[in-house]
């Protein structure tokens, strides 16, 4: 089975879990973008939903599959988000922002009674940071605030090559909030909650692509099947 079969399976097996008049989050990237299209596909068939998307992408795929979008001005709080990640641990936390859809991501996520992140298992890890870690940045005063990021990942036992993110075209990559990402290769992250928040505390920071406490539930689809891992602590617990 190749990777995007996995990616596909893991996706109809989350939505399993959507029931009719559900307020959903759609996340972002290619396994994401399976399951906006099997939603799609259920849409037709007559099931009543209503998604915020995660991205400009996603808004785009959404509509080409039919799927009713709102916005998190307009409803108050999503039932579910299903979404993708780039490595998922044992405590269910997550790397994401690979496609650069992190913020929003993490604003939907948040919002969420229920979030599932499904993936093909190549993206379980016993411990983060392999994939490097997005950091969306504001450009004003880019060399003060890697400075102040290399700092927190001093205090937090990391260390690692950073990399302003470009794109195909070789120009720098803007995020759909207009920011930059920084990459940076951490290999080992010994502790995601205390990075997360020396992250989180620095002015230049918007978001990281660090997921605390959020995901529910893992999809993982792998050569032996589908595997569910729930989490154990309930939805924001960080400890
Ligand atoms: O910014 C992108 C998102 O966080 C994606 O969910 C993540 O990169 C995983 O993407 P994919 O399903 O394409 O591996």
């Amino acid at each position: 089975m190749t990777m995007d079969q996995l990616k596909r399976q893991a996706a109809a097996r989350a939505l399993e879990e959507v029931r009719d008049g559900m307020q959903l989050g759609l996340g972002t990237g290619s396994t994401a973008k399976h399951f906006v299209e099997l939603l799609g596909e259920r849409v037709a068939a007559g099931l009543k939903v209503i998604g915020v998307p995660t991205s400009e992408a996603t808004r785009a795929d959404a509509e080409r599959c039919g799927v009713k979008l709102t916005t998190l001005d307009e409803i108050d709080h999503l039932d579910l988000t299903i979404d993708g990640a780039d490595e998922i641990d044992p405590e269910l936390n997550l790397i994401k922002g690979g496609g650069g859809a992190l913020l929003r991501e993490k604003i939907v996520a948040a919002a969420s009674d229920r979030m599932i992140v499904i993936a093909d298992d190549s993206k379980w890890v016993s411990t983060l940071g392999k994939f490097p870690l997005p950091v969306e940045v504001i450009p004003f005063g880019l060399g003060a605030t890697r400075r102040a990021i290399e700092k927190a990942f001093a205090e937090c036992g990391v260390s690692g090559q950073m990399a302003v993110r470009k794109a195909k075209d070789g120009h720098v990559f803007v995020t759909d909030g207009g920011h930059w990402i920084v990459d940076a290769q951490l290999g080992r992250i010994t502790d995601p909650p205390g990075l997360a928040k020396a992250l989180s505390a620095i002015p230049g920071v918007v978001e990281h692509g660090l997921f605390i406490g959020l995901a529910s539930s893992a999809v993982l689809a792998g050569g032996g099947g589908i595997r569910v891992i729930e989490r154990r602590k309930p939805k924001g617990d960080q400890e």
